[in-house]
């Protein structure tokens, strides 16, 4: 195991107290006992009482009886199991016990999909019954963005993997099981190819080395890939050569970019870029419309479910061709331009400058005439729009993780369009905002979970709110 960074790591020291007597030694060493599982958390870890205390305990699932290690700190873990649950698999993939990605592999598919099903259900209680989660037929392969990280391990050996859970520590991985499998190919490739260009992982203390990430974006529909090296430092020796031999490898790239990360927090990606083969980005179909994928804009990362995700939303918003939507929270527009073809016109909104001009260039590049969008707080855009008297029919809004703010709840009900379209990757920010709405006059109609991210506790949910006759 290897270390991607070692900035929080102590110097162990060995002085002693002037006395001779030495200090007493604070030791984590974990206590072996055995536990029964009685429940579930939403990020799917078991839950058991040991001494009073409520341990939550990755890998473990309601109703096992288990050997678990319970240390003075950090989080318990499974030493054997005892009884299993007939729901408990052998995780297919070999690093699921170590790696932090997925946490649920070790529940059958009809397991996860019941898991998540329960989960929504419970939160959605106050608004009705949700329909049957939407899941995915081969859950594996399905990311179109792909990140494995670089560094060193003993003598020099080095690691292209993924970090180990709540760590710093590295674990090489050559084939990540949700990754698309053409991305982990190139990168083992780069992996191969770094000693004999004399180059070497990036090493954030010493500021030496060269190559911190390898990120892969696959379009699946249009087959195009695109290759990001994250590096520390701009110099690139040997780039031209390197390019060469990295295409003949691989000659289904389309572009390849060198992407410099100089930043010391866990952000990926640096805002310099240079461009060393190909146009710079990919383009993908979805929803019947191309779009240009860069390396830093956002896009939903299973595209065989944002199909339906997106399907699903367009239908909810019960489209004639006259209405006025709004697309909140809009990304590079995707669902807004989706949803231009049967609408009257679109108004997308959106904080993210980059985001914006990809979705204004989205636009023009599907000639879609009918939709504009605007960079701003999608809060204070509706507040302005509602104090204008201006109109909306429907309004779609997609918000990051933690949900929409009373800014912009209190302007849709301002604005009072007949349908409000719902669409969160957080259900429990997700039902705070229903409460408010549903006191404002406007009654939860339809509640459809999918599952975008199989393996994960993630799931997804699109509602479908309308207007109290
Ligand atoms: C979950 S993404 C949805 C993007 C898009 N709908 C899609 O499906 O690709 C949430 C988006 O909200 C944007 N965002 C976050 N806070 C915002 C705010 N206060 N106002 C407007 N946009 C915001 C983020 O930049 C991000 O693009």
């Amino acid at each position: 195991m290897a270390k991607g960074k070692k900035k929080n790591q102590k110097k162990p020291h060995n002085r002693q107290k002037p006395s001779g007597k030495p200090k007493p030694q604070k030791t984590n060493q974990p206590k072996t006992t055995e536990l029964t599982c009685t429940g579930l958390t939403d990020d799917g870890k078991g839950i058991a009482t040991w001494n009073g205390k409520r341990l939550e305990i990755p890998h473990l699932l309601p109703g096992e009886k288990a050997e678990v290690a319970v240390p003075k700190r950090g989080p318990a873990k499974v030493v054997n199991v005892i009884e299993a649950a007939d729901y408990r698999r052998e995780a297919p993939c070999p690093y699921f016990y170590e790696c932090g990605g997925c946490q649920i592999q070790h529940m059958t598919e009809k397991a996860q999909g019941d898991f998540k099903q329960q989960i929504v259900d419970r939160l959605m209680k106050p608004f009705g019954k949700p329909e049957p989660i939407m899941t995915m037929d081969h859950p594996y392969d399905y990311r179109n963005k792909n990140t494995m990280t670089f560094g060193e391990a003993g003598k020099r050996e080095i690691i292209g993997g993924l970090y180990k859970q709540n760590s710093h520590d590295l674990i090489q991985v050559d084939r990540c099981l949700i990754h698309d499998p053409k991305a982990d190919d190139i990168i083992g490739t780069i992996k191969k190819l770094l000693p004999s260009f004399k180059l070497r992982p990036y090493d954030e203390d010493t500021g030496r080395g060269f190559l911190r990430h390898v990120l892969v974006k696959t379009g699946k529909t249009s087959g195009q890939v695109m290759v990001v090296l994250v590096t520390g430092t701009p110099e690139f020796k040997g780039k031209n050569n390197f390019v060469k031999a990295l295409r003949r490898e691989h000659p289904e790239i389309s572009t390849i970019i060198q992407n410099i990360n100089t930043r010391s927090d866990s952000m990926v990606l640096g805002n310099q870029e240079k461009v060393l083969f190909g146009k710079g980005f990919i383009t993908d179909t979805l929803g019947g419309l191309e779009f240009e994928i860069s390396a830093r804009s956002f896009y939903q990362i299973n595209p065989v479910q944002t199909e339906k995700l997106y399907g699903k939303a367009v239908e909810l918003a019960g489209l004639t061709g006259k209405e006025t939507v709004i697309d909140a929270y809009c990304g590079i527009g995707t669902i807004g331009l989706i949803a231009s073809k049967q609408a009257g016109n679109v108004i997308g909104i959106e904080m993210n400058k980059g985001a914006v001009k990809d979705a204004i260039r989205n636009s023009k590049h599907n000639n879609v005439k009918n939709a504009r969008f605007y960079q701003g707080d999608a809060g204070e855009f509706m507040v302005n729009m509602a104090a204008e008297k201006k109109k909306a029919d429907v309004v779609i809004l997609d918000p990051p993780r933690s949900g929409s703010d009373e800014a912009f709840l209190s302007s849709v009900v301002t604005l009072s369009p007949e349908r409000v379209v719902y669409v969160s990757c957080n259900p429990e920010t997700q039902v705070r905002d229903l409460h408010y709405l549903t006191k404002k006059g406007y009654k939860v109609k339809e509640i459809h979970p999918v599952d975008m991210f199989p393996q994960t506790y993630h799931v997804e949910t699109v509602v479908l709110l309308e207007k109290n006759k």
